[in-house]
Formats: structure tokens, sequence, C-alpha cells
């Protein structure tokens, strides 16, 4: 598709015209003006050719562009893996140079179950960071059968662990130890939660292999979600990465404030498709799995609304190449550097620009009950090129759209 840019000329001086570019960028396919009082005694075809030879013959374009910029206050990430050991060393930076704060996941092995784990967590996070990154890790604790209710208390008095996660077990990756029977083994630990006001992340999917892996999601909100929002209406919950429009519906069901919603810039960006685009994707790959279009178009839908009910969570899980390349490749897409321009991509083609800081930098911290950040980060409207992996001390990642050009880059923080 082409792109249509406005510059202002260096020659006729001061006019205004606008170029139809190649979809890459590249190539100006054709030139208009757009104040013909400034640019009368010129003929734009003259301006067109002039601005083509120049182009090709030279060392600067006759025209000066002029991108699309767009001015946000820092976003936050409400849902990060960083890993650890070597992982974290190498991908800490990447999140850290665009996102003030992080909700950082316990799904380590073996999983972050205990304050004091969390604590020596947030201090290997810290370490990881580049001397200039001033990045807030918000840790989380990964709820088994066994968790006790105490600790929920010892969370909240650290100051620092600032929810719970909820993974079913065997629902994705690195959850074996999570929870197998929500109502058998964690009601006193929930009700502490409420008593606390700690809020509960869930990955809202059913673990039963026997379920259509469509329909996890659903069947979660049905048989478990439902259920629970009816025993403890008073608990804060953040279902995680939402991929259906049974979720967005279930979501605008419930009583204002009860229930958030985090989406990720895959789901905004791919529908089920891209697991098979000529050929199987293990890039495209993660839990929740892409669902049909309907179902994306319910997510843009949704953030487009306005809605403080969503907000930011990139869900960036970083896998090894040769761990997602594989017969039985792992589930996780990352995108920690390029997230942020993805959803300006997944905003600006859904006509809501206006909404994104909203989704990106306020309704996270409203609902966590934490200050919106103060400083500013410009987005421009100009292309990049994803690279095609990034070299880690433990090895390969290949990141979303590898190799493939971004329509929004990050200009500055
Ligand atoms: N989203 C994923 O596909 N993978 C995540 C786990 C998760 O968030 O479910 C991971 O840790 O790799
Ligand atoms: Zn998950
Ligand atoms: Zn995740």
């Amino acid at each position: 598709m082409d792109r249509l840019i406005r510059f202002h000329c260096v020659s006729p001086p001061a006019a205004s015209i606008v170029c139809r570019m190649d979809s890459a960028f590249r190539r100006i396919m054709h030139i208009s003006f757009l104040d013909t009082a400034k640019t009368q005694k010129h003929d734009p075809a003259s301006v067109c050719i002039r601005a083509l030879c120049s182009e090709k013959s030279g060392p600067s374009l006759d025209v000066h562009q002029e991108p699309q910029r767009l001015t946000i206050t820092q976003p936050d990430d409400w849902h990060l893996h960083l890993r650890d050991g070597e992982a974290l060393t190498s991908v800490a930076p990447h999140s850290a140079s665009v996102f003030r704060r992080a909700i950082i996941m316990p799904n380590l092995t073996p999983p972050v179950t205990s304050v004091a784990v969390a604590l020596a967590y947030r201090e290997r996070i810290l370490k990881a960071l580049k001397p200039n990154q001033d990045f807030l890790p918000l840790m989380t604790l990964y709820l088994t059968d066994n968790t006790s209710s105490s600790e929920v208390k010892i969370a909240k008095e650290s100051g620092h662990v600032v929810a719970f996660k909820f993974y079913p077990a065997g629902a994705t990756t690195n959850s074996q130890a999570g929870v197998t029977d929500l109502f058998r083994y964690c009601m006193p630990v929930l009700e502490e939660m409420v008593q606390q006001s700690m809020p509960l992340l869930i990955h809202g999917e059913v673990a039963d292999s026997s379920i259509d892996i469509f329909d996890r999601e659903h069947r979660f909100i049905d048989t478990v979600l439902t259920p629970l929002m009816a025993k403890f209406p008073l608990l804060k919950i953040v279902l995680e990465h939402i991929t259906t429009q049974d979720a967005v519906e279930f979501v605008e069901s419930c009583p204002p404030g009860s229930i958030a919603a985090t989406v990720t810039p895959q789901h905004l960006l791919l529908n089920r498709n891209a697991l098979f685009q000529r050929g199987i994707r293990p890039h495209h790959y993660c839990l929740p799995i892409l669902k049909r279009e309907t179902h994306r178009q319910a997510l843009l839908k949704a953030i487009s609304s306005g809605s403080k009910r969503y907000f930011i969570g990139t869900d960036s899980a970083p896998h090894e190449r040769k761990t997602k390349e594989a017969s039985c490749g792992c589930a996780g897409i990352y995108t920690a550097p390029i997230a942020l321009p993805l959803y300006a991509q997944a905003f600006d083609k859904a006509g809501a620009l206006d909404k994104l800081e909203a989704f990106t930098s306020f309704n996270g911290p409203d609902f966590y009950g934490l200050p919106r950040n103060t400083k500013t980060i410009t987005l421009t409207k100009s292309s990049y090129r994803v690279p095609q992996q990034y070299g880690f001390g433990f090895g390969t990642v290949v990141p979303l759209f590898a190799g493939e050009i971004l329509e929004w880059s990050i200009q500055e923080v």
C-alpha cells in the first residue's frame, strides 16, 4: 500500500507538498502541491522531476521530510517476562530503555513463590540494567496449591511485590507448578488478597488438553473466572493477554474497577492465519494462541473505545531460537524493544491514535493505584527495520516481525 507524506520543500521555498511514497518509504511515486499560492509559478511536474533526480544522483533530496510525531507519557509494561541469568542480563535493558516500570512475571524455573525469592530476583533485575537506566520492576508471586495466606501480608508489607499470578497448572510455559484446583486449594489465600487489596493476575485458559486450543480462554471465563468473581466480588483481577470477543464481552459486563485486561501487540496485529503463512511460523506462536480475525477486530474495537479497562501488557517472552524452531517449539513471542511502535501501528490503523497514551501510560497505573509517569517518549511515523535476530549472551532470539519494516519508531525517551 502506498503512503502519503507531507514535506516542506527547499525549492520552491516554503512550499508544502504531499508525496505519495511506496510502501517501504523509499521511492516517491507522486508529488502534489498543498498551497498553490506559493507555488503557482512552479510546475508540479518539474518539482517532481527534480526531487526524483536528486534522489537518484544524489547527496540530498530537494525536500525535507516531516514525519508525524507523537509525544506521550512514558509507558509501563504490565506483563513482562525477563527470565533470569544471562537471558535477564540481555533482555532487561531492552525493556528499561522504553518502559519506566514493568510487572515481572514469576514463571521462572523454579517459580517465584515467596517474597524472599521475589526480592532476590528484583535485585538481580536491577543489577542487569545499564548504569543510566531508571527502571522499576514490580514483582509478582506465583500462586500454587500450597501458597499460604500469610505470604500475602508479607508481600504487601515488602512494598515491592504488587500482585499474585495465577497460572492454571499446565496452561502455558513454566506453569507446571501452577494451581491444579483454585476452588479446592486457594480459598484462604484469595480471601487474604481481598483483605490486603492485592490484585490477582490471571493466565485465563483452561489447561484441559481435551478442550480445543482456540476455546480455552472462553471455557476458562465460563468455568473459572465467572464463579471466582461471584465468590470474591471485591478481588481486583487482571485478565492477562486477552484474545477473544468473549473476553471483551466479559470484561465489559463486570462492574468498573473490578477487572481489567491487558492486550498484547501480537493479538492486535495478527490473526491465526499468521501461524501458517506459506508454512508454519514458530515465531508467531504464543499462548493464548492467535485467534480468528473476528476476535482481533473485537480487541481493536475495545482498545479504540478509550475504555479504562484495557491497558498495555506486552507479554514479551524471549525464547532461544533453537527452542522455538524445533519439532516441539516453545510458546512465547519477543517484542520488548519494538512493542511500543507495534501498539502505535495498531492504534493508527484502527484510527485511534488519540487513545494510545491512556492505554500505554494511564489506565495501568490508575488500576494498580500507582502514580502516572512524568517523563515523556516521542514516536515518529518513520520506517524502522526490525533486526533479523538479537545475538544475546545466552543465544539468539528472533523478535516478532524480524527483518520486516514497521511504520512507527521511537525517537527519544
Ligand atoms: N505467552 C507465552 O506464550 N509464553 C509465556 C508465558 C505466558 O505468558 O503465558 C512465556 O513465559 O514464555
Ligand atoms: Zn500467560
Ligand atoms: Zn506472559
